[in-house]
């Protein structure tokens, strides 16, 4: 999920709280100041990102409305209950934080310049272009006043950042685990420079052994500084020897994309062999796959001969990514579960626009597996998706659901669990003596290992809507449930 909709400013941030004037400074009084100011077109406020005193993201300011910076620059916001006012909605979420991320590293290590359309604004792509940039990988500009990213690959070519110069990824899993192979490939420094990643405190506790193991055994210099098994790490700019590399892949899937991306730049042709029991989220695997296919490089996935099932093995060539003039990156699914889940649980509909069934996105599938047989009316053409929920009240359990394919979708399913209190479809039934109405989710156990424990979360927060923590039971290990009361 993308951090996109969380203020990264908000008046109780300490930077801005500790400031003598903050005491008088109400978000009102702000907007008030923010009037004079030369960059507005008349009453219109505009705003640009600042990527550090003296430059910014954008070439241009854009306008932004006072509904939306109150709300950003707010610490919280009143719900009111209620139904949407429009019915039926029809929108688009932002870009794809998966697919921005991928399409960002893919267009700096290829060769020419690639359109990025649909580019997620947020902390995460943030930290992934300035990790880029870092890097010397690419140069980046923008066009459409912000709509439209350039990129100008760097087909591979990579530089150690200047000593004491630290990369700084924040909490974003995809940058940080991405990045990892990727600064093996840095052009060796001549004074034994080696290039250092890190994150915020709680990226500082996901964990990275696996991929860092991987690469170790394939003769990478990877360091720990602080804790065994995480950020931040210390990256000899050796290469990648390549040829056969094991990965446990259970859990996280973002290990083998970062391999499987890096690969075509070995100094030999990848064997990626996945080991360790259950591969976790293949959907984000089939993702990486398909889009190195759209830069040019083709992975083969190994079939086994006799039953024709697909083998955790997947040959990759040696070669560099050509660059496609344009790309267009979907809208987030994760995000999109959100509005869906409204309509679901009101009673309405909602259309939303550029996700449906060819998606690339895992997350895509939440409208038929999870809000379909909650009782909702679902239609997914190849590139819509629209629900209309049932009459309030009358959501279904539906007993059983893996969502290993979908877990950052999990989050919503178990809000709708947690209503969804009206009998299942007969097929749906759970036969383990638990009440009717239960909803179980299974394969989300890497949930915990998240932006924060998202299990824990999950059970504080409905907790406090009245969902009472006895009635939410976890199973551990592979698995994890939850119970509606
Ligand atoms: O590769 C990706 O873009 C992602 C993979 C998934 O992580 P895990 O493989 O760790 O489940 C997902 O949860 C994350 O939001 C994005
Ligand atoms: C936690 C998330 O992803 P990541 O692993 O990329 O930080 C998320 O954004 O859903």
């Amino acid at each position: 999920m993308s951090e996109s909709l969380q203020p990264s400013v908000s008046l109780s941030d300490p930077r801005i709280s500790s400031l003598p004037a903050a005491k008088s400074l109400s978000v009102e009084r702000l907007l008030d100041i923010m009037k004079i100011d030369k960059k507005n077109s008349g009453p219109h406020k505009k705003i640009v990102i600042l990527s550090r005193i003296g430059a910014t993201y954008e070439q241009k300011a854009t306008i932004v409305h006072d509904s939306v910076i109150t709300k950003t620059l707010s610490e919280a916001v009143k719900v009111a209950p209620g139904e949407p006012a429009r019915n039926p909605v029809r929108m688009a979420t932002p870009g794809s934080k998966s697919i921005s991320n991928r399409a960002l590293l893919l267009a700096a290590l290829g060769k020419g310049t690639c359109r990025l359309k649909n580019l997620l604004h947020s902390d995460d792509t943030q930290v992934m272009m300035n990790a880029l940039a870092e890097l010397k990988g690419a140069s980046f500009g923008w066009e459409d006043e912000g709509e439209t990213l350039v990129v100008t690959g760097g087909h591979g070519a990579l530089s150690v950042p200047q000593a004491g110069k630290d990369i700084y990824l924040g909490n974003a899993g995809t940058a940080a685990r991405f990045l990892t192979t990727v600064c093996t490939l840095a052009q060796a420094s001549q004074n034994g420079e080696r290039t250092i990643i890190t994150g915020n405190a709680r990226m500082k506790q996901r964990p990275i052994g696996p991929l860092v193991d991987a690469l170790r055994a394939n003769g990478s210099n990877v360091e720990y500084l602080e804790s065994s098994g995480c950020l931040p790490l210390s990256i000899a700019p050796a290469g990648l020897k390549g040829s056969r590399i094991q990965l446990a892949a259970s859990v996280s899937s973002q290990y083998v994309s970062s391999v499987l991306l890096c690969a075509p730049y070995a100094e030999k042709p990848v064997t990626l062999e996945l080991t360790g029991g259950q591969v976790i989220s293949q959907p984000y695997i089939d993702m990486t796959i398909a889009m190195m296919k759209i830069f040019g490089v083709t992975v083969a996935r190994e079939v086994d001969r006799e039953t024709g099932k697909p083998l955790d093995i997947y040959r990759i060539p040696k070669g560099t990514y050509i660059n496609p003039a344009e790309y267009n990156i979907e809208s987030d699914a994760s995000s999109a579960t959100y509005p869906l889940a409204i309509a679901a649980i009101t009673g309405t509909t909602c259309t939303i626009v550029n996700i449906g069934s060819a998606s690339l996105q895992g997350d895509a599938r939440f409208a038929k597996e999870v809000l379909e047989p909650m009782g909702c009316d679902v239609v997914q053409t190849e590139t819509e998706t629209t629900v209309t929920g049932p009459p309030v009240g009358q959501l279904k359990a539906i007993g059983l659901v893996d969502m290993e394919p979908m877990t950052d979708a999990f989050l919503t399913a178990s809000v709708l669990a947690a209503v969804a209190t009206a009998l299942p479809s007969e097929n749906r039934e759970l036969h383990d003596g638990s009440k009717p109405t239960t909803t179980r989710i299974l394969g989300i156990a890497n949930q915990r290992v998240k932006e924060c424990n998202r299990i824990k979360a999950m059970i504080d927060e409905l907790a406090k809507f009245g969902v009472e923590k006895k009635s939410l039971k976890m199973v551990w290990r592979s698995t994890a449930s939850l119970y509606p009361s």
